[in-house]
């Protein structure tokens, strides 16, 4: 909700869609909002069409409706910021995946491991201690360190005076100069090496008179916050795998016998089909003899029509484990997958203003096989995404059979793979090693980038409908009770959308498979395809033609399976009762920025549930306007405080030393290239504000306004340094829509 100083926008009430179970009348939006004034307005927008001056009509395409106090004009011409921002998504959205190439689907690394995974693909240059401290002495008091083993050797300070004095930057004085970390902790687990040690440590008198320098626990704190947090590794850290497991996973000690199992069952088929195709024979044993022909889509990219392996001519060798149930819908709000931006203290800030569901990262099904450090980075959680999501379901309605909200969880994996034994395999890692973390494992069928998609994986996958279908049912064959879920695009070339041929595909089998879904459990469609990235608006009249596509898939799904196949309880996700066969969930994802967007898709496009990716980075509070219902026009210094929360949570998963600091400062700068997009709703002329717009020069409110709209880095800086102090002398930013590099001038 709003607090007090949110003041509410004059929005018309009749133009506002209301969450489930309000009106226009009985909702708090409805008393506040000055309705008239903005119904006025968008009937003036109508009206005034023929008078518009060149200037209005300038500021009317794609560009932000700001009034006309706010906007900075130069001869009294609108100024329109540089078109840049699609661009600027294909870019972020890229960006991270230059090196990914380097992940040698084919099993060959042509790139070092360190380049690879979370945030190694640019070069951020270093934030260090000038001289770092050895281990042996970082987290012990000054008179009993650890021995060190590299003795005389060993680069690192040992004089811990010496250190602190010489080598260290003066300690932080924001947030009071107590480290965030500790204050939550009441322990640092980066000891002498903190930004704030100063708050975590003193100097005591000794009986012998000597002067010794000791670092401070808060025992108190320490036991609150271990009876409420599942920490794993660092602070309330979920999903990590010990050191013996990544050990045996670069030694390939990792068995994947479902997978093996069912590879080798899935070889035995194509090889038996490829010797009935050689031996010219007709392959009769295809149930649907009503289309002999090879579906001209399947296998295009790849040339494997003969290869397809619509092969279930003996039942595969194992069923699936009986799967925990899903649930998506209007009280759901899902934080899409982002590579970089999607780090793990955003996703907390996300979820703390009400995201339901979360996603890592895409990753890499390789690296993840072999054990990569980067890449399993991707894969851990903050604890608060591995608990049952908390929403409340409103009226019951649309529940799933046996779905037990308690044994559900908020964070699901992203995965993309081109080949199905690595998807298989890494999928069974995945939900073996990690069996209690995961809401879904999602494959990715949508990423757009050269790289994945000329290596045959992520929106590549849209043309092979055969490979991907077996992807997906050998995923859901060895995800154990973990669900399998995908999400695809409208199709990879413009004007030729295939999402909805291959939804059929994946809701019902098709030819061999035909009644025999491969068990996914939920679909989500961006309504873009790959060719068009940003450019336009998402199609969300296709995305509604799906759903109700789907809806019908789900109900002839059990007719199909009540005539040829009967199925088993576990291979089906989501049973409904009086079901024999499983809801498929659909997710309608695209340019959905407000809660007018959200709850018009759920009511109008049918979408079983709603995604949001660049909308949460633009104003991540889109998740409490949905749990409102209503637009929260947050001041400036609101919009600090959740600047301040994100640079909280970024120390305590990075860490509150020099590198935490600057790893922190680095994923601030990358979200706040999103951020400063935001327009206050408070100054715009009419709602619902659109994603696509790009806004004219404009003034804020107040001075901190006005800076948090800038879209120059080195305004973003100035912010990060509210919080993470002066940045490092060697610290690097290259915003991805500027080629020159940003260096920072030498400081203190
Ligand atoms: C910076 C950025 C990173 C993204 N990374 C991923 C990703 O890793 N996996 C994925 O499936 N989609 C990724 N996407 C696509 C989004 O999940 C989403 O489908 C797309 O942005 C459309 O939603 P929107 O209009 O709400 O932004 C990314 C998008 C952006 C802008």
């Amino acid at each position: 909700m709003t607090d007090d100083s949110s003041a509410q926008t004059q929005a018309s009430a009749d133009n506002i869609s209301h969450p489930p179970g309000t009106s226009n009348s009985d909702s708090a939006f409805a008393a506040e909002a000055s309705s008239t004034s903005v119904k006025r307005k968008v009937d003036d927008l109508g009206a005034m069409d023929s008078k518009l001056d060149a200037r209005d009509d300038k500021r009317r395409k794609g560009t932000a409706p700001i009034k006309e106090e706010y906007l900075v004009k130069s001869d009294d011409i609108v100024e329109p910021r540089p078109p840049q921002d699609e661009v600027d998504d294909d870019a972020a959205e890229a960006f991270h995946h230059k090196d990914r190439q380097a992940l040698g689907h084919n099993g060959k690394s042509k790139r070092r491991e360190k380049k690879t995974g979370q945030n190694k693909a640019r070069d951020f240059g270093s934030s260090r201690d000038q001289v770092g401290l050895c281990t042996s002495r970082a987290h012990h008091p000054e008179f009993s360190p650890d021995e060190c083993k590299f003795g005389d050797k060993c680069k690192f300070e040992h004089d811990l005076r010496r250190y602190l004095q010489e080598h260290k930057r003066k300690d932080l004085t924001t947030f009071d100069g107590v480290c965030p970390v500790w204050q939550t902790k009441g322990r640092c687990p980066v000891g002498w090496k903190c930004r704030f040690v100063g708050s975590h440590s003193k100097e005591v008198e000794r009986d012998d008179g000597r002067r010794e320098l000791i670092l401070v626990q808060d025992e108190t704190r320490m036991a609150e916050y271990a009876a409420t947090s599942v920490e794993e590794e660092g602070p309330g850290v979920a999903n990590a795998i010990t050191p013996q497991q990544r050990f045996d996973l670069t030694r390939r000690k990792v068995g994947t016998p479902k997978s093996d199992q069912f590879l080798k069952w899935l070889d035995t088929q194509v090889q038996g089909q490829r010797q009935r195709l050689e031996a010219g024979r007709p392959d009769r044993s295809h149930r649907n003899s009503s289309s002999p022909e090879p579906d001209p889509e399947q296998g295009a990219v790849n040339g494997d029509h003969k290869l397809d392996s619509r092969a279930t001519f003996a039942d595969p060798p194992l069923r699936p484990s009986e799967k925990r149930r899903l649930y998506f819908g209007a009280e759901t709000p899902v934080l899409a997958p982002l590579t970089t931006q999607g780090n793990l203290p955003f996703r907390r800030l996300c979820t703390s203003l009400g995201a339901t569901f979360t996603y890592s990262e895409m990753a890499m099904s390789l690296p993840l096989m072999q054990g990569q450090k980067s890449e399993w980075a991707l894969i851990k959680a903050h604890e608060s995404e591995v608990q049952p999501p908390t929403f409340s379901l409103k009226g019951g309605k649309n529940i799933v059979y046996d779905y037990d909200q308690s044994k559900d969880l908020c964070f699901g994996a992203q995965i993309a793979a081109n080949k199905p034994w690595l998807a298989i395999k890494a999928t069974e890692i995945l939900t073996t090693l990690l069996p209690k973390g995961l809401r879904v494992v999602d494959l990715n069928v949508g990423c757009p980038i050269d790289l994945v998609f000329r290596d045959g994986a992520g929106s590549a996958l849209m043309d092979s409908p055969p490979k991907l279908e077996k992807m997906l049912r050998g995923m859901n064959l060895v995800s154990g009770e973990t669900p399998v879920t995908v999400k695809i695009r409208t199709g990879t070339k413009d004007k030729h959308p295939t999402a909805q041929k291959l939804v059929e595909r994946l809701v019902l089998g098709a030819g061999q498979t035909a009644g025999d879904p491969c068990g996914v459990a939920a679909i989500t469609l961006h309504g873009r395809t790959r060719q068009q990235r940003y450019t336009r608006s998402a199609d969300w009249d296709y995305i509604s033609e799906t759903a109700a596509l789907i809806k019908n898939l789900n109900e002839k799904a059990d007719g199909v399976a009540d005539t040829i196949h009967e199925p088993d309880e576990r291979d089906m996700p989501n049973g409904h009762k009086g079901s024999r066969h499983g809801k498929v969930f659909f997710i309608g994802n695209g340019d959905v920025y407000s809660h007018e967007h959200y709850y018009d898709h759920i009511e109008h496009a049918k979408v079983d549930g709603v995604m949001a990716a660049r909308g949460a980075l633009i104003k991540p509070w889109l998740f409490e306007e949905i749990a409102a219902g209503q637009y929260i026009d947050k001041s400036s210094s609101e919009r600090l405080s959740i600047i301040e929360k994100f640079c909280r949570y970024g120390l305590e998963a990075w860490g509150s030393d020099e590198m935490g600091v600057g790893q922190t400062r680095r994923f601030l700068l990358e979200w706040l290239s999103f951020a400063c997009r935001y327009v206050p709703v408070g100054l715009l002329e009419y709602l619902p504000p659109n994603i696509q717009d790009r806004p004219p020069r404009y003034k804020g409110r107040d001075e901190l306004e006005t800076l948090m709209a800038s879209d120059n880095y080195l305004d973003w800086i100035k912010l990060s340094e509210m919080f993470l102090g002066p940045a490092h002398k060697d610290f690097q930013f290259v915003p991805k829509h500027k080629s020159n590099a940003y260096e920072m001038e030498a400081e203190g």
